[in-house]
């Protein structure tokens, strides 16, 4: 696509024919029973919208108004089931809610996707606002939840567990909520595990998960029917981006079978690789933690001449941990991972800098995330790629083999001592509870997973965005990975902490640009561009 035609698209965006709030819904028999008309709205096409990414229109509900403003809005229970009752949402008996001037959200409040804005920007994509409705679709003892945790650990996982419960509970009067054992296959393969506050009391002091999960053994058919014959209708479903995958095929067969189940999405990973989001529960303690690896590797470096303290972080295809745990410790000198290529021998690489920076100051810390140098490590090693039951890549572990060539450089081809210590905290940082900032997250995460099921929203992931709890259509959430972009400030302002090489060719820096996020990212002259279009026309990161 070429300038014009971007141009013309967005002048099509805003052309004066197509404001006015318009609707489009998907293939499935939606109605918009329920949704205030507004006079003089109209069928609208979401091609805009749409023209950002692979995703299916039929998936999407779109929902655009003045200037440019979009919402993709998630499903509705009443979207597919016609003439279901409504109830008063009973917070408004409840003496904590009912004195707080305008608990309930409003039905038309939306959160914008990007808030750097130009004055005459297009008001752009914006998600549902999470929170209590004034009417719900659930009568309190109609309500079976159940939850269930899936992929690797995460701090606060425990956190969402009691507070989804507490939620039902103490919210709703929602009295029977079972926990599913061992992730997805537990929903056919194992027993269940009933959930009430007492059970759940003190469960956010320890790590892991009291449900048990497990990666694979996604079998879309014999979940639902699970989930149908138990007579289950909430569905809260915790995981990463392979987890919200699985939740929206659980959810298109539950509309397909027309049944009333609200399937939801708590966004669940340690890597923050989950796009849209401000940031994934439990990353704030993993980077708290990881700081007393890197203390502790530089205890031991400094202490002990061309001393390299080395840590391993985990991070698969996003270096997130890696990257904010450097900018929050200031002790590391390099900081390795996934999204930035590098090299190790000769002019501008690795084992140049490492003996700069120990000539300089005697000693020096690498952070270096799981995922990077992958590349490296299996061409040296010539092996094959292989993979979780997941479908996840598994990664080899190329701290060891780092550590081992940056020793082997320096002693066979320097001649010089240097004395490394190698650190492997992943597992351990993965392991312990959330702390405070991510408990607080946790627990609004999980009220406001609770108040859109009630409200009968369905098909969604509830997600921060720009500060505020939000309802995320499936899509959204699993079209992409979230990773660091390597040519955009945070990691420029990384690149100045440490005052390390940025190790990238002319080339490198190309490609980077061509992977960048967002869809919607704001270019100078104020206008939205898609990705298709991105590698076409790049501006200012
Ligand atoms: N495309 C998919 N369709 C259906 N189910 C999927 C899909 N991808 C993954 N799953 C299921 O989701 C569950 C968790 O996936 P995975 O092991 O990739 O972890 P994750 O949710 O991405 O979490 P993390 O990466 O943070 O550990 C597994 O049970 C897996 O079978
Ligand atoms: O050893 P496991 O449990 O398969 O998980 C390892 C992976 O899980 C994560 O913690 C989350 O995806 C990654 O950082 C890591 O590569
Ligand atoms: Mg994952």
């Amino acid at each position: 696509m070429d300038k014009t035609s971007i141009s013309s698209l967005n002048s099509h965006f805003l052309n004066p024919s197509v404001r006015g709030i318009s609707r489009k819904y998907s293939a499935v028999s939606f109605t918009s029973s329920g949704s205030r008309s507004v006079p003089g709205s109209r069928i609208g096409s979401p091609t805009r919208a749409m023209a950002s990414t692979n995703i299916n229109p039929s998936d999407m509900k779109i929902v655009t108004g003045e200037a440019g403003y979009v919402l993709e809005d998630v499903p509705h229970l009443r979207d597919y089931i016609p003439d279901l009752p409504t109830y008063p949402n009973p917070l408004q008996h409840n003496p904590a809610y009912s004195v707080v001037k305008q608990y309930f959200v409003d039905m038309d409040d939306s959160v914008p996707q990007k808030i750097v804005v130009h004055k005459d920007t297009a008001r752009g994509i914006h998600f549902r606002r999470a929170g209590p409705r004034q009417k719900v679709y659930f009568e309190s003892d109609e309500v079976h939840a159940c939850i269930v945790t899936c992929g690797g650990l995460c701090p606060g996982l425990n956190t969402v567990i009691r507070e989804l419960v507490c939620g039902l509970y103490h919210m709703y009067g929602v009295k029977r909520v079972l926990g599913i054992d061992g992730g997805y296959r537990g929903f056919y393969a194992r027993n269940t595990i009933p959930l009430t506050p007492k059970v759940v009391n003190d469960i956010h002091k320890r790590g892991g998960t009291i449900l048990g999960t497990s990666r694979g053994g996604h079998d879309t058919t014999k979940i639902v029917d699970s989930i149908q014959d138990r007579g289950i209708n909430q569905v809260y479903i915790i995981g990463g981006d392979g987890t919200q995958k699985g939740a929206s095929v659980i959810f298109e067969e539950v509309r397909r079978r027309g049944l009333k189940v609200a399937v939801v999405g708590i966004p669940k990973t340690i890597d923050n690789d989950i796009p849209v989001i401000d940031r994934s529960f439990g990353f704030d303690t993993a980077v708290e933690e990881a700081q007393r690896a890197i203390n502790a590797a530089h205890v031991e470096a400094e202490s002990i001449e061309n001393g390299i303290g080395f840590v391993k972080l985990m991070g698969r295809y996003s270096g997130f941990i890696a990257m904010h745990a450097t900018l929050a410790s200031r002790d590391v000198d390099c900081c390795l991972i996934p999204e930035s290529p590098f090299y190790l021998e000769g002019d501008g690489g690795l084992f140049e800098f490492i003996e700069k920076r120990l000539k300089e100051n005697g000693h020096m810390v690498i952070v270096m995330a799981e995922g990077a140098g992958q590349e490296l490590l299996s061409e040296s090693m010539n092996s094959m790629a292989k993979q979780d039951a997941s479908g996840n890549k598994l990664l080899q572990d190329v701290g060891l083999w780092m550590a081992q060539r940056i020793k082997d450089y320096f002693s066979k081809e320097k001649m010089m001592t240097i004395n490394l210590k190698y650190i492997d905290p992943t597992y351990m940082i993965r392991a312990i509870p959330g702390n405070a900032s991510d408990n607080v997250y946790c627990t609004v995460l999980a009220q406001s997973a609770v108040h859109g099921a009630m409200a009968g929203f369905t098909g969604y992931t509830s997600g921060l965005v720009n500060g505020r709890q939000t309802y995320i259509p499936f899509y959204r959430i699993t079209e992409r990975q979230h990773q660091v972009v390597i040519t955009d400030r945070m990691w420029a302002r990384l690149l100045s902490s440490t005052n390390q090489p940025s190790f990238l060719k002319a080339n490198d820096v190309i490609n980077a640009r061509k992977e960048e996020e967002p869809p919607t990212q704001l270019l100078d002259d104020g206008r939205c561009l898609d990705n298709n279009v991105l590698d076409k026309e790049i501006s200012h990161v």
